[in-house]
């Protein structure tokens, strides 16, 4: 055989082996999972040739964006994932559906919930997520594993201290008030009773990037704004190919919308650079930490430059991950807890007028203290009741790295879990019969005795990889919330349309205006 024959051979073996490559993970696959579950009981609808089951989840989401619920309903499930509703009732309550290539197992239990999230041998992992997520989201600690979270969650911890934040709500208080006094002036020069209609979605979204970017970056805020700005216009461009088929490799080609995501990606990573280059070349004396005492100052400290330093390191470009990080998993999530809080106060003014009373007995001073904050106990109860009902993050996701199993039930490797929140969180069977109502009182005793299953709320998840910021967000929630009660009244607008969607985030779909009344 001469030359060219080797060579055709070869070309043919690769092609072959490729081929056979493809056709295991798009049909092999698929059907080895299928027939793995189907033994043990487990059912689901049937899988698509790369699509899987994503062409009825979009018929069935579509279905769900037209219709629109009475707001005196928190029933959101059908509303919000309504591939669960459908599928639960033909397939039982632990069913297997396909995310186009990727399988999932959907589940509904706290108890497998828990067994699955505070698993901390790394047999449960975060899925890898799509190229474009991770653009937007930054490969920071939500979407990392192993040893790197490790390293990155030990390094940011303190910042997140109690010790730290409390020293934070002055700060908060300042972004807070300066969007108040906007909505008062704009009332006083509104003719109407001086009422003002405010799509307070939007408003809290801009609070939070003020508060992130005060918490995160100290004095450089002005500049992180500038950053998440560019993140934001990111989020939106990946929130929008989120159910389409993802193709292994389309993320290289030169696409308009590729060039535009790398376009805005590349300014966030000059702007936060910028802002850690300043840091790096005029450091503080005045600190306990030479860089400042917020997040970026404590993760500079860990510079792997600095090899005299004790302790774990980061790099340059993880530091800069690690921002576009925290922005994206506590912007949007405070802003959610913020607008269906206050969706739910416009709801039941009898808890508006409690509430407001408890602020002005406790907070005497018109900037309320982390002091004062502490002792807001209906505004704690009202906050677990919302973040109960309205979550703003309605699932989570584990992957399983190796074949494993869950009590009697085998998970074959790279199934992806899907724990959903949003129906533990309102099943009666953990909550009672009142479970789809709001009823703050049922958390008079505390969390533990609120339902009958000690993890039935995991509004901030469980385990080793619980929410890092939920101090931030009770902190941030909470000096909002007593703000706007010391200085209005709020009640829905007409214009409201109760449609809860599940953009990533639990968002209202055409955003939250209300009327808010200046109180004198
Ligand atoms: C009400 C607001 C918030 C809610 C409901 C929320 C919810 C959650 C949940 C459910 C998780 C666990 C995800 C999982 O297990 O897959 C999580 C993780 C995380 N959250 Fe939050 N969060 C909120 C606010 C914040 C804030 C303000 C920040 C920071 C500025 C933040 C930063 C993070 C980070 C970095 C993680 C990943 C932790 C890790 O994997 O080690 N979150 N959050």
């Amino acid at each position: 055989m001469g030359y060219l024959g080797i060579i055709i051979v070869a070309l043919m073996f690769v092609t072959v082996s490729k081929i056979l490559q493809v056709c295991r993970i798009v049909v092999w696959r698929p059907y080895a999972v299928t027939e793995c579950f189907r033994n043990q009981g487990i059912m689901g609808p049937s899988y698509s040739i790369l699509s899987g089951s994503l062409g009825e989840m979009k018929k069935l989401r579509r279905v769900a964006m037209g219709t629109a619920l009475n707001t005196n309903s928190h029933d959101i499930t059908e509303r919000v994932i309504p591939h669960f509703t459908t599928w639960s009732s033909q397939y039982g309550e632990t069913f297997l559906y396909w995310y186009g290539l990727q399988p999932r197992l959907f589940i509904s239990d706290p108890e497998l919930a828990k067994h699955i999230l505070s698993n901390k041998s790394n047999i449960f992992v975060k899925p890898k997520a799509r190229p474009t997520a991770e653009i937007f989201a930054g490969k920071g600690l939500p979407l990392i594993n192993g040893l790197d979270w490790f390293r990155h969650r030990k390094i940011a911890n303190p910042a997140f201290s109690m010790d730290k934040l409390k020293g934070m709500v002055k700060g908060m208080a300042t972004c807070t008030v300066s969007m108040l006094d906007d909505w008062k002036n704009h009332a006083i020069s509104s003719a109407d009773d001086q009422c003002r209609e405010v799509e307070v979605h939007g408003e809290f979204k801009r609070l939070m990037a003020d508060i992130i970017a005060h918490t995160a970056f100290g004095s450089s805020f002005v500049a992180g704004k500038e950053a998440f700005k560019a993140q934001l216009q990111l989020q939106q461009c990946c929130a929008a190919s989120s159910t389409d088929t993802f193709i292994p490799g389309s993320q290289y080609l030169p696409t308009p919308s590729n060039i535009h995501i790398w376009k805005l990606d590349r300014k966030v990573k000059e702007t936060l650079k910028s802002i850690i280059d300043g840091r790096l070349n005029s450091p503080t004396t005045g600190n306990s930490n030479r860089f400042g005492n917020d997040l970026l100052g404590t993760m500079i400290d860990a510079l792997d430059i600095f090899q005299s330093r004790a302790g774990p390191k980061l790099n340059m470009e993880e530091i800069i991950e690690e921002c576009k990080a925290f922005f994206v998993a506590g912007h949007g999530t405070t802003a959610s807890f913020l607008t269906w809080t206050v969706f739910l106060l416009c709801k039941y003014p009898e808890w508006q007028t409690k509430l407001r009373e408890e602020v002005l007995n406790e907070c005497v001073m018109r900037i309320p203290d982390a002091d004062m904050l502490a002792k807001l106990k209906l505004v704690n109860m009202v906050f677990l009741e919302a973040l109960r009902l309205y979550c703003p993050v309605i699932r989570l996701f584990r992957q399983g790295s190796e074949d494993t199993s869950i009590g009697n039930l085998m998970i074959p490797r790279d199934t992806c879990i899907e724990i959903a929140l949003v129906e533990i969180h309102r099943s009666e069977k953990y909550w009672g019969e009142d479970a789809k109502e709001f009823n703050p009182l049922r958390f008079i005793n505390g969390i533990s005795q609120a339902a009958k299953h000690p993890n039935a709320l995991l509004e901030f998840g469980f385990g080793p990889r619980t929410c890092i910021g939920q101090n931030l967000a009770m902190l941030a929630g909470k000096t909002t919330i007593t703000l706007i009660l010391q200085r209005f009244s709020l009640s829905l607008s007409p214009e409201y349309k109760h449609t809860p969607v599940d953009n990533l985030l639990l968002e209202p779909q055409f955003g939250l205006p209300i009327v808010a009344k200046p109180l004198q």
